[in-house]
């Protein structure tokens, strides 16, 4: 049996009772922690709270040799992943591997950072578009800085529709995790080059560290850089298409917008 399991937002405790007993009862207990991580806790301290080892996969291990699965055809294993186990992961991948070796599956969810967005931002969730991550640039074999365009174009797609835009922010070993400040200046900059007005004038919002004490949620217009300055890990990135009342009002009054922003509603 394998069991995928969705650790929650923040730290070792938000894992459901359900997923806590699945971990305690396993034989195997597996994490990767390059989709998403647990930024209020370690391997360590969940090894502690959990009374398992865990043993963690790097990318190559789920993608392309998950040998591992072998062990669930006869044994009870679990892999734990941030968030919901499903949500923004390729693990769906894994799973249909399992079942063509005739493994038997389940999940057991968590929260989703998905989810989270839509109450502390107030942004209402059927409001929202196709979402897109951000990643860092990179040198292409001529040694040119390459940052790509498909961000801005998805969320120029999502804008034409009146949609909002989920961004996630790149993770990786070599630059750590992105912050929204350095999103948006990727966004901007290609807004310089292409001039299409998808970052003009246009309203950000900027989430860091749900699901902790210390989150910190903050709209603002996108060129002013300076407001997004959100403090540590992880962030999330969202760029509002055309605004309901309710949702402009939840920017204003519990994420600091500036106040123009019901002035549109206030005149008609
Ligand atoms: C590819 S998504 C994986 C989502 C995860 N499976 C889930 O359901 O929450 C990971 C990205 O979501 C964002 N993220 C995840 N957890 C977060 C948190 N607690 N606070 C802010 N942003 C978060 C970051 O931008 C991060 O790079």
């Amino acid at each position: 049996m394998l069991t995928f399991i969705g650790l929650g937002l923040f730290d070792e405790q938000d894992i459901s009772l359900k997923g806590l007993k699945a971990v305690q009862s396993a034989d195997l207990v597996y994490l990767e922690f390059y989709t998403s991580y647990l930024m209020g806790t370690t391997i360590e301290k969940m090894e502690e709270l959990y009374g398992k080892p865990i043993i963690r996969l790097m990318r190559e291990d789920v993608e392309q040799n998950p040998d591992w699965l072998e062990n669930a055809k006869t044994k009870n294993v679990v892999f734990l992943t941030g968030g919901d186990t499903m949500a923004s992961t390729t693990h769906i991948d894994l799973r249909i591997r399992a079942k063509d070796s005739g493994i038997e599956t389940r999940l057991i969810h968590g929260a989703s950072i998905t989810s989270a967005i839509f109450g502390l931002s107030g942004l209402q969730n059927y409001r929202f578009g196709k979402s897109v991550s951000i990643p860092f640039p990179y040198v292409s074999s001529r040694g040119n800085r390459v940052v790509t365009e498909t961000p801005y174009d998805t969320i120029k797609f999502n804008q034409e529709n009146g949609l909002h835009t989920l961004v996630f922010l790149d993770i990786n070993s070599e630059h750590g995790y992105m912050t929204v400040q350095e999103g948006l200046s990727l966004l901007l900059e290609i807004e310089e080059k292409r001039q299409e007005g998808v970052m003009t004038e246009r309203i950000a919002v900027g989430i860091a560290r749900a699901g902790s004490n210390d989150v910190c949620v903050k709209a603002d217009f996108a060129d002013n850089i300076d407001a997004f300055e959100l403090g540590g890990p992880l962030q999330i990135l969202v760029i509002p298409g055309n605004l309901h009342f309710i949702e402009a009002e939840a920017l204003v009054k519990l994420a600091g917008a500036p106040e123009c922003l019901l002035q549109e509603f206030s005149e008609s």
